[in-house]
């Protein structure tokens, strides 16, 4: 294994075993989970390792099937298109993940991003360490585990990411070895595209195509979610998981719902995504030359009002690999959202109340870090009014000052969750804790 510090019977003996060490150790080796199989490791290090329970599954009932809705005739024929629209309501009721098919993007635009994520995780790490950052104001990074000191458990991944818009990089921008590792010299009639590049154009058009036809299924116009801006950001991320040698004592990626409006992934024929769908995991079977589609909780929550359905989904780990995975997020982190006027009324009134998506995103994060708490309670618009009547939105710099200390972040942090868990005191404003979240992001940030 290249330049790593990581090595196999490091982690043997777990009582001397010093997890900040070890984490950090990985993270300095740059070389990501598959540095660790790359090492030949036959045990996988205790911070990847989460209890039994939360792996095993019973198999689902043989009729719980992720809906594949083939997009074949949207443009051309409105009774189709009508037929369409109602399958989409339906699953985004009812499931909150779909796939589809026929949806124009071509097998070798799907194959070629696939080959180049591939061929990306699988460079020497010389190279690849270059990209590797938790930098995330920079385009395009790779790393493992962005959550790598803050997750209960690491995830069996490494992940590269492009951050497409509403920024785009310019061609320029990708580091030459990125481009140079997505040319995809094997398909002539391509050359010189640089997949990446054709790869997200591709998927933003088969985003605004999507928006369209759950604007539809919302029964509003079909402009209207494009307007509302939900697929100006657009972050990708291109996750390798290596073959593991202990599948059954982690997890490729843990439950967690997408922190976004919808999620557009791409799979290879591996297998091991899930979906918690009526308390049960359901495979996500992969269909060749499919997308999946999953309806994210901004737009079930923030947006729809609680129409549409938003389920946590994980991956596991596999004895095979490696898994390659391509998520594409659309979203708009700095405005403001809250349920579509259209869309309630005096019947219905607004179940969530309005924030700020950026707020949004770190109680998400917050919530990935110490599990247990509900951050889909923490917006409900009338718990909160029921109990402290604050203003939507504290002016900006309210927040508790970064200077008092790591002590003290954790003082604060595990207090406030633990009487509030306790119920020994009434639950905080979300805009309390938000703030407090913030500061504790700061602190990470330092
Ligand atoms: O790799 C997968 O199939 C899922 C990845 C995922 O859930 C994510 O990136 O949010
Ligand atoms: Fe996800």
């Amino acid at each position: 294994m290249e330049n790593t510090k990581m090595q196999p019977d490091l982690v043997q003996n777990e009582s001397v075993y010093d997890i900040e060490k070890e984490l950090q150790a990985f993270d300095e080796s740059k070389a990501g989970v598959k540095g660790l199989v790359d090492a030949g490791i036959v045990k996988i290090p205790p911070f990847f390792v989460v209890p039994e329970s939360e792996v095993s599954c019973q198999p689902s009932p043989a009729d719980f099937q992720i809906p594949v809705i083939d997009l074949k005739g949207i443009h051309e024929d409105d009774a189709r298109r009508r037929k369409i629209v109602d399958q989409i309501r339906n699953a985004s009721e009812t499931w909150g993940f779909f796939q589809v098919v026929n949806h124009g993007i071509s097998k070798d635009v799907m194959e070629g991003m696939i080959e180049g994520v591939k061929r990306f995780h699988e460079e020497k790490n010389k190279v690849k360490k270059e990209y590797y950052t938790r930098d995330t104001k920079k385009k395009v990074t790779y790393t493992s585990n962005s959550l790598l000191y803050k997750a209960k458990a690491a995830n069996w991944r490494d992940t590269l990411y492009f951050r497409i818009a509403p920024d785009d990089p310019d061609p320029e921008e990708y580091p030459a070895v990125c481009r140079q590792f997505f040319v995809l010299n094997s398909l002539p009639h391509f050359l010189p595209q640089e997949i990446a590049i054709k790869y997200s154009a591709s998927i933003r058009r088969l985003g605004d195509t999507l928006l369209e036809l759950l604007s539809e299924a919302l029964g509003l116009k079909p402009n209207h979610l494009t307007e509302f801006g939900c697929a100006k950001g657009l972050n990708i991320m291109c996750h390798y998981y290596p073959a593991c040698p202990e599948p059954n004592r982690t997890l490729g990626s843990s439950p967690h719902n997408d922190p976004d409006f919808f999620t557009i992934l791409l799979q290879d024929h591996i297998g091991g995504l899930q979906v918690f769908h009526q308390d049960h995991w359901v495979d996500v079977s992969p269909i060749a030359g499919a997308f999946v589609v999953n309806i994210v909780i901004v737009l079930k929550q923030l947006i729809s009002n609680g129409k549409f359905k938003s389920s946590e989904h994980r991956v596991l780990a596999n004895l095979i690999g490696p898994r390659i995975s391509v998520t594409s997020f659309f979203a708009i982190y700095d405005r403001i959202c809250g349920p579509i006027k259209e869309l309630t009324s005096d019947e219905n009134p607004p179940l969530y109340k309005e924030v700020l998506l950026k707020d949004y995103i770190i109680q998400y994060r917050w919530k990935e870090r110490d599990g247990g708490i509900s951050i889909l309670d923490r917006f409900r618009l009338l718990e909160i009014q029921s109990l402290l009547n604050l203003p939507s939105r504290q002016p900006e710099g309210i927040y508790i000052s970064i200077s008092i200390g790591v002590a003290i972040k954790h003082c604060l942090h595990i207090c406030l969750l633990h009487l509030q868990t306790c119920g020994w005191i009434p639950p905080l404003p979300e805009l309390y804790l938000s703030h407090v979240s913030k500061t504790v992001e700061c602190f990470h940030e330092i």
